[in-house]
């Protein structure tokens, strides 16, 4: 199986075109779940190619859908995730580069959301290097994040109290199609707290899907710091969807201004929560670093 590893600020992924032939057969009209083993050996960092995530590139089966493709990303665990900010750009990459995009412009969807990417730059070879991306308005309702902690009087979890063997913490929590769970912290998040207090977040009885976890510094009205521990993959380098969780958080709570520049341990993503339609825009990195084939 022919393959492409990429990554968008260090968050690396193992990225199959399969758009057409055996790859597109074997897997566009199979189960979602079906894939799950394929990546959990793929990802592999030991046995496999290595990588935070799996990525299918699928021919859009869906009749009534405006996307040119499917994309279907999973984590190291082998669980299907509905949404990924980084694999999404390094998606719109690869499409550029290869030659299969109209224009500068692409439509990918991701679980039932539709993602409009453009590429805003390219290298001297013509190869895309920036990607933007709209990932669409945030979920606050608990139900759709999913949540099981109350909603609090604005009818979300601006300020949710989430306990842990290390007590309470208030928590901004909701959904870009995946869930996540922000901790704003005061001072740069350490590598002791992201170990602590991630895992035991990631699977809080209050996340009946998991969840991913944010600690989050505020630098300025315009620059955030982040840290992640991703549910299904550990702390990752960067994380996109949790970059766009953090910037509608930071505004939702009054602490930062719309558009916000998040710094990652990986690089950095720049990050707009529309006034107009309350999408999330997010503008980043994308790197192909080799191609291989992997004998599965
Ligand atoms: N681990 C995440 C998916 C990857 C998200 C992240 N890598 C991104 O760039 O958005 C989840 O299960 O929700």
């Amino acid at each position: 199986m022919r393959f492409t590893k990429m990554h968008g600020c260090g968050n690396d992924y193992v990225v199959v075109e399969a758009l057409t032939g055996e790859l597109a057969e074997r897997f566009a009209r199979a189960p979602i779940e079906s894939a799950g083993d394929l990546a959990k050996a793929t990802c592999d960092r030991r046995f496999g190619v290595g990588a935070d995530g799996f990525v299918l590139i699928l021919p859009e089966t869906r009749p009534d859908s405006d996307a040119g493709v499917e994309m279907r990303m999973y984590n190291p665990d082998g669980s299907y995730s509905a949404m990924c900010g980084n694999a999404l750009r390094c998606v719109a990459k690869r499409l550029a580069d290869s030659g299969d995009l109209a224009g500068e412009v692409v439509v990918v969807r991701t679980a039932d959301t539709l993602v409009p990417m453009r590429i805003v730059s390219r290298d001297a070879d013509g190869k895309a290097t920036v990607v933007e991306a709209d990932l669409g308005a945030p979920e606050f309702a608990p139900e759709a994040i999913p949540c099981r902690l109350p909603a609090g009087p604005e009818g979300d979890l601006r300020a949710a109290s989430i306990e842990d063997e290390g007590g309470a913490r208030t928590a901004t929590i909701l959904s870009m199609g995946n869930p996540h769970c922000v901790l704003f912290v005061d001072e740069p998040p350490s590598d002791g707290l992201v170990a602590s207090v991630g895992p035991p977040i990631e699977t809080h009885a209050a996340f009946p899907e998991r969840t991913n976890v944010e600690f989050v510094q505020v630098l300025s009205p315009t620059r955030l710091r982040q840290r992640t521990w991703e549910r299904g993959a550990g702390e990752t380098l960067a994380c996109g969807s949790g970059a766009c969780a953090v910037a509608v958080a930071a505004a939702l709570t009054g602490r930062t201004e719309r558009s916000v520049t998040i710094e990652l341990l990986g690089g950095e993503l720049d990050l707009c929560w529309r006034e107009a339609d309350g999408h999330v825009v997010m503008t980043g990195p994308a790197v192909e670093v080799f191609a291989g084939d992997w004998p599965r």
